[in-house]
């Protein structure tokens, strides 16, 4: 697929480039570097990441998903009640209070899906599970890109939770292999769009702790700290772009950004393509309290104390479990759900302003 170059004329957000190989090293300056993205704006590019062969494979199976009739994809729908894993239709969300419908289609494969496999623990058998070439490429190319995945943003985490003074391996704990959690790979689909400002995903922060994106046009846009504009993250080639979610920013009270972000079509003519991007989530284990591990770490506890002075201080300590902050996010966007502005006001996450 070729894409019209990038248009030098729109304004975009820098990033900060971290280099993942000299992460596995623990290079110190490469540590400062992620440690001032993940703090500042909770948005960075990583390079050098080993999963740009496994991610254009999926993109190519997701190719094929998508172009099924929608009859078929239907039938994996992921359904109404909160559980992520599986088909969503586009307009099966709304982007705003005003419930508008989102241009989106995705398809969300289990992270416990993908390990399991040949066994399917999340969703029902095969038939219902996931459409037909996804079950055919779990063995090849979703498991290894789930386990690829899992440990890029693994070794984030480890570095991240060393830098916030909790015992060595404590962030890792929330997130083990073997507990069920909301972790999941998603492939999204935007069709081409003659309205370069329609919204495709409305403003939110990420539900999880670390999301791992991969796309090749652009459409991301972030809301810098203190900025009142949606800038574009530019895609550069063979760059991921990380960003922190909610849960990281609850856990560390607050010293890890979850920024808010939203997708719109590409700019000028790269519009006229389908824009496609793949993400994977890492998310704490279902049974994981969401709070401030402020008994944990002096930094932690002294985020907390400052933030007290503020209006916010029960963002970290909300008390539900990632099962039920996950569930009561999806559920609250569906639009099958919805009741008024107020459905779209109970899918809102540790978002600090609310962009309608
Ligand atoms: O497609 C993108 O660039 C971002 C997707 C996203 O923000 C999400 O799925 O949470
Ligand atoms: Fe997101």
């Amino acid at each position: 697929m070729s894409i019209p170059a990038w248009p030098e004329d729109v304004p975009t957000h820098p990033l900060l480039v971290v280099d993942y190989q000299l992460l596995k090293k623990r290079d110190a300056g490469e540590i400062e570097k992620l440690w001032e993205a993940a703090t500042k704006l909770g948005f960075w590019y990583l390079k050098d990441h080993e999963v740009d062969e496994l991610a254009q494979k999926v993109f190519d199976l997701g190719a094929e998903v998508m172009a099924l009739p929608l009859e078929e994809k239907m039938k994996y729908e992921q359904g109404d009640e909160g559980n992520s894993f599986g088909y969503k239709k586009a307009g099966g969300n709304a982007v705003a209070a005003s419930g508008e419908p989102d241009t989106i289609e995705f398809l969300n494969v289990a992270k416990d899906d993908a390990l399991a496999w040949p066994n399917v623990v999340r969703r029902a058998p095969p038939g219902t599970s996931y459409p037909e070439p996804a079950l055919e490429r779990m063995e090849s190319t979703i498991q290894p890109f789930v386990r690829k995945s899992l440990a890029v943003n693994n070794t984030i985490m480890d570095i991240l939770n060393d830098k916030l003074g909790l015992k060595k391996g404590r962030l890792l704990e929330f997130h083990t292999d073997e507990e069920f959690s909301a972790s999941e790979a998603r492939i999204i689909r935007n069709p081409p769009m003659s309205n370069t400002q329609k919204i495709a995903i409305g403003s939110h922060t990420d539900f999880g702790s670390l999301s791992f994106l991969h796309n090749r046009q652009g459409g991301l846009q972030v809301l810098p700290p203190g900025s009142e504009t949606w800038q574009y993250v530019k895609p550069i080639a063979n760059h991921a772009v990380c960003n922190v979610g909610d849960s990281l920013s609850i856990f560390s009270g607050g010293i890890l950004r979850s920024n808010l972000h939203r997708v719109i079509p590409p700019p000028s003519t790269q519009a006229n393509n389908v824009r496609w991007s793949l993400v994977f989530f890492s998310r704490p284990g279902d049974s994981s309290v969401l709070r401030a591990l402020a008994a944990e770490s002096d930094i932690i506890a002294e985020a907390v104390a400052l933030s007290k002075e503020g209006e916010d201080v029960k963002k970290f300590d909300t008390g539900p479990t990632a099962e039920e902050w996950f569930a009561r996010r999806i559920k609250n966007q569906r639009i099958a759900n919805r009741k008024g502005p107020e459905t779209w006001m109970a899918s809102r996450g540790t978002e600090r302003v609310q962009v309608a």
